[in-house]
């Protein structure tokens, strides 16, 4: 058994190590240095993969991959091939729950513990969930229900007073407020624990106290709103005290009832640069230790040509409102939110909320723009339906990482946006290829269109190779004539066009590359008809996208030629570089070139 000592030198040794691997790797730096002892107490007083230890978000548990038989691959991480940046059952049996969407922690465990109960099995369940994810409404569904819960479930609310960005709300103020009177909540957290280890009566006397409304509860046992929901809280305790941790985990693991421990963590903990900007240092690529990592926030990017050109529409018009779900600076709101704070909203990590808001908004006769990665706004399909569709307010959504992502993989591909935003009705979507077509198709969404709207563009920068477009007219769809009239023709749109358009050249066929996705006018299957061969090229699921529609709609039509598509037929694609993932996909250049060949 190692020493608070011996303890103490692993913390400061998987610092180094962490530090040193996501300077060269990239990945969520700041996140992982703040649990760092947390990670430690919880492997050293449950045993894993009994015990089961759920991440929310799982950004922050490369620690406990290292302690976890993964030490000596985590210089992998976030490559391709390598080990994942989040947890993965299928990576090792001490990784409990698939995790990257914030706020799911609660649930998830609970459901575990639950089965445990029911199978015998007395294991722990124990979901860490961050103060950022604490505001996204699922936390709450979790909450309210495991409150009552049977099994051995605890949860640890790992409070660093930050989101991405400072944590905000109301439950952020609630929870500083705790965090800011540490001793009164250890004075009532003491009368409490006396109250339990007193013998015979002092359990009776505590829950008779917790059950009742007497203003001797008020005065000795004040509760939280934790305590309220039919937990016990303990806290608020130092995380990087790892004897205090150690301390309040063994308490939670005595007592019956479901407990929530409340620590208090720096986020960017023992990396000075990180510890003094940690909103920078939560997702980096990779840096130099010494001189650490330049703010790159305003560097040039689809996501800072959005959040500029939206800057540019709202100096004409006043009925224009930003609104970000946690991600201001991911998502380029930040230019807004300097010019225009009034009309910003940062709603914390709750997409939901942020649709039905933007809806609320937009039907009180504002202008709202919700700018939102494509991987979040999946848990929104039921608000985009039944809160905006269905009354056919007019909002926009601007959807950011739409397509593959890169290292953060499966759980972020932006993959599945087309085929869902498809089925709703009366939504138009617009899918630029460069940085002059975003701000075309804002402007189109904002003022040329009525309903719900939504543009989608991808993660980073624009592609050298499509300058050309900017000297053409930005229209819904533009053709691009190959060597044969009424040969080959290939369909396809947004960033991928940069691949297909030198594959199409080099075999002749023609391009026909749509900016507008739906809905589409029936001259676009008109002109497809007119040709012998269609090929489709998307980079988004094959299942109920464009391809997949157009295609049915020729077949239809009575069609006679040939339909080849090339779509993402599993919708499972790991983490490796977008370049790399494209080649494997066969919709690099050299892929497109071979898929065009076939007759
Ligand atoms: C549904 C969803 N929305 C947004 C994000 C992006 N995101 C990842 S981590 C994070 C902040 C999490 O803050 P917190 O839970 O407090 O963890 P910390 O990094 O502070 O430890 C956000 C907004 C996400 N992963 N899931
Ligand atoms: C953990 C999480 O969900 C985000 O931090 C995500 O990793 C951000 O990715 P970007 O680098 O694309 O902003
Ligand atoms: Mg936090």
């Amino acid at each position: 058994m190692l020493s608070t000592a011996e303890l103490n030198a692993l913390a400061e040794e998987i610092r180094e190590r962490l530090i040193e691997v996501v300077s060269q790797n990239g990945g969520h730096l700041a996140s992982n240095l703040g649990v760092v002892e947390l990670t430690i107490a919880l492997h050293r007083i449950f045993t894993t993969p009994k015990d089961a230890i759920v991440w929310d978000v799982g950004h922050q548990s490369y620690t406990h991959k290292m302690l976890t038989g993964r030490r000596d691959r985590i210089d992998t991480i976030r490559t391709e091939g390598g080990l994942s940046g989040f947890p993965k059952p299928y990576e090792s049996e001490h990784d409990a729950f698939v995790a990257g969407h914030a706020s799911t922690s609660i649930s998830a465990a609970m459901g575990l513990a639950e089965a445990k109960r029911q199978r015998g099995d007395d294991g722990y369940v124990i979901a860490v969930i961050g103060d950022g994810a604490f505001t996204g409404g699922m936390a709450y569904e979790g909450l309210n229900n495991a409150g009552k819960a049977r099994g051995n479930l605890i949860i640890i609310l790992n409070d660093n007073d930050m989101s991405i960005s400072k944590s905000v709300g109301s439950v952020a103020n609630y929870l500083s407020e705790i965090r800011t009177k540490p001793a009164y909540f250890r004075f009532k957290d003491s009368v409490s624990h006396l109250l339990e280890r007193t013998p015979m009566v002092g359990r009776q006397i505590k829950d008779a106290l917790v059950s009742s409304k007497s203003k001797l509860k008020t005065a000795i046992y004040h509760n939280t709103f934790f305590e309220d929901l039919g937990f016990d809280y303990l806290g608020p305790i130092d995380g990087h005290d790892i004897d205090m941790l150690c301390g309040a985990l063994m308490r939670a693991k005595r007592i019956s009832r479901p407990v929530l421990i409340h620590i208090a963590t720096q986020k960017g903990k023992g990396y000075q640069k990180a510890e003094e900007n940690p909103g920078a240092y939560h997702g980096v690529s990779s840096f130099d230790i010494e001189k650490g990592n330049p703010d790159i926030s305003n560097e040039d990017s689809f996501s800072t040509a959005f959040g500029r050109a939206l800057v540019g529409q709202a100096i004409k018009d006043p009925s224009i409102c930003g609104i970000t779900a946690a991600m201001k600076y991911g998502t380029g709101l930040q230019f807004f939110k300097h010019k225009y704070p009034n009309r910003f909203y940062d709603v914390g990590i709750a997409e939901e909320h942020a649709v039905t808001f933007a809806s609320g908004l937009a039907t009180g006769g504002l202008r709202p723009v919700f700018a939102v990665y494509s991987t979040f706004l999946q848990r929104c399909y039921d608000q985009i339906i039944h809160d905006v569709a269905l009354q056919h307010a007019h909002l926009v959504l601007a959807i950011d990482r739409a397509g593959l992502v890169g290292q953060d993989g499966e759980t972020h591909q932006g993959i599945y946006d087309v085929s869902m935003l498809q089925s709703v009705p009366t939504m138009t979507l617009y899918s630029p290829a460069t940085y002059r077509e975003l701000r075309h198709c804002l402007n189109a969404c904002l003022y040329g269109e009525e309903g719900p709207c939504a543009l989608r563009y991808p993660r980073g920068k624009e592609d050298g190779r499509l300058a050309f477009l900017d000297d053409l007219p930005c229209e819904d769809h533009h053709l691009f004539p190959g060597k044969k009239k009424g040969g080959k023709v290939v369909l396809t749109y947004g960033r991928i066009f940069a691949e297909v358009y030198p594959a199409a050249q080099k075999v002749g066929a023609s391009v026909l590359k749509l900016t507008k996705l739906f809905p589409l006018g029936e001259d676009v299957c008109e002109l497809l008809c007119s040709y012998k061969a269609v090929y489709f090229v998307e980079e988004g699921i094959r299942s109920g996208g464009v391809s997949e529609r157009l295609a049915s709609q020729l077949a239809e039509s009575g069609y006679r030629g040939r339909i080849h598509i090339r779509a993402i037929e599993d919708g499972v694609i790991p983490q490796a570089s977008v370049e790399s993932t494209l080649a494997h996909l066969g919709m690099d250049e050299a892929g497109i070139a071979r898929f065009l060949e076939q007759e």
